[in-house]
C-alpha cells in the first residue's frame, strides 16, 4: 500500500504542487507522491517548523494527535496517512479534500446560509463522525466551520484536529480563535466530556441555517461568554419546527441533557432529508 506508515518517507518522494491554504502552525501544499513517470497519488502535505512547534509548546500535543489519528478510519474524518521529519521540519501526509474548505463555500452563499436539506446531510455526516470518535473515547473539542473540509463528492470531512483529546478532557493550554462554539462547562473552565461535541454540533447546525453562530457578539468576547453561560439562545423564525427542536435539544446547559448522537441520527429532521442516516 502506497501510504503504509511503516516505510519512511522524505521530501524527495513528492512532486510539489500549489499551496492549499491555512493550516495550524504551518503551510499545506497539494503534492503528488510518485515523482516522474507513474501516476502516483495526490495528497495534502502539511509542513511545520520544529522550532515553531517548540516555541508554542505543542510538540507533545502533536505527537499525541498523530498517535490518535493514525488509527482513525472514517469517510467523514480527514485521513492522516503518515508523517516524517527532516532536521528542521515535521511533515504530515494528509488526505486531500477535493472540494476544499467549507467556510470558503459558506462565504460564497447569500447570507452564508445552507438550505435545510444540505444542512441536515452535513449534520448527519458530522454526527456519524463524532459517534465514531466518541466510540474511541476521543473528544474533538473544536468543531466549527473553519475546521471542516469537503471531499470530492461534497461530503463533509472533519479536517483539522488542533485540540482533540482522550476523554475526559480538561484543557490546560489557553484557547485561541473563536469562542462561539464553546459550551458553558468549557467557558467556565470546568471538567468536560464528550458532550462538548454535542453542544458544538447544535451550534454548527444553527450557523449552517442562520449564517451566524447563536451567541455571536462581534463587539465583545465577554458578552459572548455571558450569552453562552446563560444559554441565551433565540431560534430564528425561519427555522422549521423540527430543526428548532433538534438545536434546542443539543444546545443545553446541562451536558447530560444534550441529545445523544444515536438520537440525533434518528431525529425526524435528519430522517426527513437523510433516511439512511442511522
Ligand atoms: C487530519 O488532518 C490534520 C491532522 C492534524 C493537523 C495538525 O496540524 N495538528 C497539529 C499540529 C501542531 C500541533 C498540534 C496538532 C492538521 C490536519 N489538517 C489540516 O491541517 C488541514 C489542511 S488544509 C487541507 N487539507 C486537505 N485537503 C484540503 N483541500 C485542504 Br485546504
Amino acid at each position: 500500500r502506497a501510504h503504509a506508515p511503516t516505510r519512511s518517507w522524505s521530501l524527495k518522494d513528492f512532486e510539489m504542487g500549489r499551496p492549499l491554504g491555512k493550516g495550524k502552525f504551518g503551510r499545506v501544499y497539494m503534492v503528488r507522491t510518485a515523482v516522474g513517470q507513474s501516476k502516483g497519488y495526490i495528497i495534502a502535505l502539511k509542513c511545520m517548523y520544529k522550532n515553531e512547534l517548540v516555541h508554542h509548546k505543542v510538540e507533545k500535543q502533536l505527537r499525541r494527535e498523530i498517535e490518535i489519528q493514525m488509527n482513525l478510519r472514517h469517510p467523514n474524518i480527514l485521513r492522516l496517512h503518515g508523517y516524517f521529519h527532516d532536521e528542521g521540519r515535521v511533515f504530515l501526509m494528509l488526505e486531500f479534500a477535493g472540494k476544499g474548505e467549507l467556510y470558503k463555500l459558506m462565504n460564497k452563499l447569500p447570507d452564508r446560509r445552507f438550505n435545510e436539506k444540505t444542512a441536515a446531510q452535513y449534520i448527519a455526516q458530522m454526527a456519524d463522525a463524532l459517534s465514531y470518535l466518541h466510540s474511541k473515547h476521543v473528544i474533538h473539542r473544536d468543531i466549527k466551520p473553519e475546521n471542516l473540509l469537503l471531499g470530492i463528492r461534497g461530503e463533509l470531512k472533519i479536517g483539522d484536529f488542533g485540540w482533540s483529546v482522550h476523554a475526559p478532557g480538561n484543557r490546560r493550554t489557553t484557547m485561541c480563535g473563536t469562542l462561539d462554539y464553546l459550551p458553558p462547562e468549557m467557558v467556565e473552565g470546568r471538567q468536560h466530556g464528550e458532550a462538548v461535541d454535542l453542544w458544538a454540533l447544535g451550534v454548527l447546525c444553527y450557523e449552517f441555517l442562520d449564517g451566524v453562530p447563536p451567541f455571536e457578539e462581534v463587539e465583545s468576547q465577554s458578552m459572548t461568554y455571558k450569552r453562552i453561560a446563560s444559554v441565551d439562545l433565540h431560534i430564528p423564525s425561519h427555522f422549521s419546527d423540527e430543526v428548532a427542536n433538534l438545536v434546542s435539544s443539543l444546545v443545553r446547559k446541562n451536558p447530560e441533557e444534550r441529545l445523544p448522537l444515536s438520537r440525533v441520527l434518528r431525529h425526524p429532521w435528519i430522517q426527513r432529508y437523510d433516511p439512511d442516516a442511522a
